[in-house]
């Protein structure tokens, strides 16, 4: 059952062409890998699915229900309920613990302060980083930030994964384990993932690879194109 789709999205910044008609949809558990070259369109994608940006034109539908005509409370809701992120670079909060970064979607959603940091706390065995708990971000290594933003970004329990070069600020060792343990997870808890990528090796944790060029979505294979 399709879960999140785009349907003809056009997104355009100024004069500049994002988006020319893009389509994507992914199932309940499924992992999509987006992938494509430099400014073709793939966060502009996912920035529209996700809710963060209003397409000029097109549908995005998530479980059944227009998405791009809600308000902007409505969007937050969601965004905040049923959707988890994770970006390039970690984006923790510096003034904060690891555990407290883990914790600040529950916080936001109203969680009282113990109950949040228990269920943060839970998050750091299962994503290797035990011992970390009240770390501040410059005290943590590329990757073990980067499994914190992950464990910030599963801590709701979202439904859907929205994952922007996930790696892309990490060397290749560290980047598939932070893929092992993204990809173990949404497993575990049937969660769909978005995953924008450069890097065909990322891609390959995926149940499916589209490519973008140029705004466009083209669903074929990158052998079955010959690139
Ligand atoms: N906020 C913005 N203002 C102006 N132009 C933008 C903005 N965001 C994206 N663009 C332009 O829209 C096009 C698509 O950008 P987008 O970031 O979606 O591509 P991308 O495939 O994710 O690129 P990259 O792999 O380099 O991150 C590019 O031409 C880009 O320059």
């Amino acid at each position: 059952m399709t879960l999140i789709a785009a349907k003809d999205v056009v997104v355009s910044f100024g004069s500049t062409p994002a988006l020319r008609g893009a389509d994507l949809s992914a199932s309940r558990g499924e992992i999509v890998a987006i992938m494509g070259p430099s400014g073709s369109g793939k966060s502009t994608l996912l920035h529209s699915l996700a809710g963060i940006l209003a397409p000029d034109s097109g549908e995005i539908w998530f479980d059944g229900r227009r998405v791009d005509t809600m308000g902007e409370p409505e969007r937050s809701t969601l965004r905040r309920e049923r959707f988890g992120f994770v970006f390039q670079f970690g984006q923790l909060v510096p003034e904060l613990t690891a555990e407290e970064n883990v914790a600040l979607p529950l916080l936001l959603g109203g969680q009282r302060r113990a109950a949040a940091l228990r269920q943060a706390r839970a998050w750091f065995e299962r994503l290797d980083l035990e011992g970390l708990e009240q770390r501040r971000s410059g005290e943590l290594s590329g990757g073990q930030a980067q499994r914190v933003a992950l464990a910030r970004g599963l801590v709701c329990g979202p439904e859907i994964l929205f994952a922007d070069e996930p790696t892309g600020a990490l060397d290749s060792l560290t980047g598939e384990r932070v893929m092992e343990l993204l990809v173990a997870s949404a497993r575990e808890h049937g969660t769909t993932v978005i995953l924008v990528t450069h890097e065909p090796r990322v891609a390959v944790y995926a149940d499916r690879e589209v490519i973008m060029r140029d705004g466009l979505v083209n669903t074929l294979t990158p052998d079955r194109i010959g690139s």
